[in-house]
């Protein structure tokens, strides 16, 4: 017996830290969606995340490397599209390690790009047969790194001026997209957050890693003198801000910043997740710290503008003392 759904949607990345949280979440709360997950499951994967969702009927993961199964993710999506019936693209498939890129200019390249535009190419292709009898919707989750070093309340309107070679890839699928917006008039929204943190990140970046290196008593590397500054957003503020625009209705092609508000430098952030690791605020923080070489390029700052996402209703709600005192 075919079970009847509202919606099908596929997650790509859903292994990973954003994408496990938010299907953790939007499974339970739209069980009257189907969730299709495909992900390659890299390094920064956690399957365990999502592996209790299989015991439900709206879910449904796939092993898959986007950037080379061009073929097969045709067929599934659309070739046989009747039997999967995938109408929502949330696409948060990438290689999100900004040092990692540093090292691996090449193949954060032909990952990013195509893993992302091969999923486009069959969203364009769906919405050529099938435009007619269904409502499609393609989500995709940029960063604010593609504006580069910005520090004037930079809105989406914002150059964009990528300065290492992962927020390169992420600025050039979000050209990409805006040439299929404009050359197929296909309708597609980009969402761009600061740092995303919460439960199950992967200890490279900043706050899984320096509470990792406290546990384990090694010291914490710190990129030149610490004093670049991010701001950090809470993973369910962010996964709030996705389901507010998904279900807007909105199917035009828009951009949002989603910003915290928290704006801190490195220094501050480990002195922080430090008191809050060792339970007193008079910690010497310092002692667990040891600088180590810049990147080639650090921003210092991504100051971004986030009224227009704000005149959706949403804010950011968890302050980041209160996340750090919920993942640590
Ligand atoms: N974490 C942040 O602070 C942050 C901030 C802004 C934007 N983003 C963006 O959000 C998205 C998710 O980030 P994250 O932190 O969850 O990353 P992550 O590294 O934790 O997870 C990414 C997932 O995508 C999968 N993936 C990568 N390439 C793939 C491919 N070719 N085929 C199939 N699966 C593939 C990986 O296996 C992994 O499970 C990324 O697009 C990233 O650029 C992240
Ligand atoms: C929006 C993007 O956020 C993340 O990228 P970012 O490089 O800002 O995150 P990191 O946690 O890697 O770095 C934050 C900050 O800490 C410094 N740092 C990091 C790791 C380390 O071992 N030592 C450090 O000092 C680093 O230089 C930065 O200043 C996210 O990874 C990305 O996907 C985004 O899109």
């Amino acid at each position: 017996m075919t079970i009847h759904f509202d919606k099908r949607v596929l997650i790509t990345g859903g292994a990973g830290f954003i994408g496990s949280n938010f299907l953790s979440y939007f499974v339970r709360k739209y069980p009257n969606y189907h969730f299709t997950c495909i992900d390659k499951l890299n390094y920064a994967s956690n399957f365990e995340n999502i592996a209790d969702l299989l015991q439900l009927n709206n879910f449904k993961f796939i092993k898959l490397d986007l950037s080379e199964s061009f073929e097969t993710l045709y067929s599934m999506l659309v070739t046989n599209f009747h039997q999967m019936e995938i109408t929502d693209f949330i696409n948060f498939a990438a290689e999100s390690c900004v040092d990692r890129s540093l090292i691996s200019p090449l193949y954060f390249t032909k990952n990013n790009i195509l893993a992302t535009q091969n999923v486009l190419e069959c969203y364009r292709e769906l919405r050529n047969k099938y435009s007619h009898q269904y409502k499609f919707n393609f989500i995709h989750i940029s960063t604010d790194e593609v504006y580069g070093d910005i520090n004037q309340n930079t809105d989406e309107q914002g150059t964009l001026c990528p300065t290492n070679p992962y927020a390169a890839t992420k600025a050039a699928i979000d050209l990409i997209i805006q040439s299929y917006q404009y050359s197929y008039n296909l309708p597609i929204t980009i969402l761009r957050p600061n740092n995303v943190y919460g439960p199950n990140q992967y200890p490279e970046k900043i706050i899984p890693l320096t509470i990792k290196c406290l546990q384990e008593q090694s010291p914490i590397p710190i990129h030149g003198d610490g004093t670049n500054k991010r701001c950090y957003l809470y993973i369910s503020d962010f996964l709030h801000a996705i389901d507010l625009i998904w279900h807007s209705g909105i199917s035009t092609s828009e951009i949002y910043n989603i910003g915290g508000d928290c704006e801190i430098d490195n220094n501050s952030l480990v002195k922080l997740i430090c008191q809050k690791v060792f339970k007193t605020n008079s910690v010497d923080h310092t002692q667990y710290i040891q600088y180590v070489k810049d990147r080639g390029y650090n921003d210092k700052e991504y100051s971004i503008n986030n009224d227009k996402i704000r005149q959706l209703g949403w804010k950011p709600v968890v302050v980041l003392p209160e996340g750090l005192d919920m993942i640590i």
